[in-house]
Order: structure tokens, then C-alpha cells, then sequence
């Protein structure tokens, strides 16, 4: 399967309704701390707005809530495995990506059979704290050579500048928060990583 090679992740539909016009065909909506309700809404518009620019909804945690309103795609992280219903999630149809910080969690998630695999964080984030010191982007030649034709996927303080780089280690998509949401000027910013994503 090829995926998109530029995969941003917003927190809320808004951002979609602004960045899926300009062209992004691939897009994670992460929400932490709604009620399930709100969390409704939004994954709603955002599976409907996703349909109407022929994009691909990745949605972070709320793997119920994605079968419930038949999205395609869910993104967990290794302590959402701890919890969620991965058999559950595979009879819905959905497809699974998943987060790895080392060769344990690779381990686990490869016998997943994941449709895509994530590496980071690859240089300093300051969009959460983690425990995860930087990677670096040498790890993603060896995840690469690991993953085979698993689709890998590079986050963590990913910002244009830094895209050609991973995609020359390895990566086959790059992943990035607030190089876009923090930006001056989003849309603008947006333009630019997919001229840089090709
Ligand atoms: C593409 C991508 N990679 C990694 C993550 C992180 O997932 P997780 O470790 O579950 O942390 P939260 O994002 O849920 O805080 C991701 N969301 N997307
Ligand atoms: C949500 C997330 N997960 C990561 C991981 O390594 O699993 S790094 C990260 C934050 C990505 O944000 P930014 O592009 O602003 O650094
Ligand atoms: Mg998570």
C-alpha cells in the first residue's frame, strides 16, 4: 500500500475544514481530554470532510468511536495496546498504524501486522513530554530495514527542513504537528511540505 508522504495531525476538525482544500490526502485527528460526545461531533465532520477531498482520516485513540462511525484508520500508541481490542478493530475492517520507540515495541507491534509503523521521536518535540530521547535520523534506516514493506512512518519534531532527510533514511511518510500548527502561517506552511512531500 502507498501511503500519502506527508501526514500532519491536528486537534481539531477546524483545521481540517482549512488544510484539506489545499490538497493534504492523508491526516491524523488527535484529541485528548473531550467527552465522548464532542469527540463525536468531530470525528464525524472530520470522516465526512476527509470523504469529500478523497483523504485518508487516521484517528488517534478513539478506536471505539472510529468503528462506531465506520472511519477507516486508527492510530495507537503502545499503551493504548494495553487497552484496546485489536481483534475488535480488524473485524470493523479498519487498518492500524502504530507507534514504536524501540525494538520491544517494534517487536509487539510487528506481530500486529500493522499497515503502517511509527518512529520517534526523531529530533526534540515540544508538543508533549516523553521519555523518549531524540532518535535521530539514522534509527529510521534501521527501522526501515526491519519493517520491510510496512509503510514507516518519521515524527517528532519533523519540520520541512528536516523531511528530505528522513525520507533519504528511510522513512516513507513524515509526520508533523506544530511545524504546521505553530507556524506563522499555517496554510502557507502547509504548501510548502507538500511541495517538499512531492
Ligand atoms: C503518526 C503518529 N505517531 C505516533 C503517535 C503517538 O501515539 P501515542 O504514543 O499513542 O501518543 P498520543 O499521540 O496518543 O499522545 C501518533 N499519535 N501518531
Ligand atoms: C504525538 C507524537 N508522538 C511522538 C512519538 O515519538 O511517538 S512524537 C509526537 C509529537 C509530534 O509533534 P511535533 O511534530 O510538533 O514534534
Ligand atoms: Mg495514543
Amino acid at each position: 500500500m502507498t501511503l500519502p508522504r506527508f501526514y500532519p495531525i491536528f486537534d481539531d476538525v477546524s483545521w481540517l475544514r482549512r488544510m484539506l482544500p489545499l490538497g493534504v490526502k492523508l491526516v491524523q485527528l488527535r484529541i485528548k481530554d473531550q467527552p465522548e460526545d464532542a469527540l463525536r461531533v468531530q470525528l464525524s465532520e472530520a470522516r465526512d470532510l476527509c470523504t469529500d477531498h478523497g483523504a485518508v482520516l487516521v484517528v488517534n485513540d478513539h478506536w471505539q468511536l472510529a468503528i462506531e462511525l465506520g472511519c477507516d484508520w486508527v492510530h495507537l500508541g503502545q499503551e493504548d495496546l494495553d487497552e484496546a481490542d485489536v481483534p475488535a478493530i480488524r473485524a470493523a475492517g479498519l487498518k492500524l498504524g502504530l507507534s514504536t520507540h524501540d525494538k520491544a515495541e517494534l517487536a509487539r507491534a510487528l506481530a500486529l501486522k500493522p499497515d503502517y509503523v511509527a518512529l520517534g521521536p526523531i529530533y526534540p518535540t515540544i508538543l508533549k513530554k516523553m521519555k523518549w530521547h531524540q532518535q535521530g535520523i539514522e534509527k529510521l534506516s534501521v527501522w526501515k530495514a526491519l519493517v520491510g514493506d510496512i509503510p514507516l512512518v518519521a515524527i517528532g519534531g519533523m519540520s520541512t527542513e528536516r523531511a528530505g532527510g528522513a525520507f533519504e533514511s528511510g522513512a516513507n511518510v513524515v509526520s508533523a504537528v506544530t511545524d504546521i500548527t505553530l507556524h506563522d502561517d499555517p496554510e502557507g506552511r502547509v504548501k510548502a511540505w507538500l511541495e517538499v512531500c512531492g
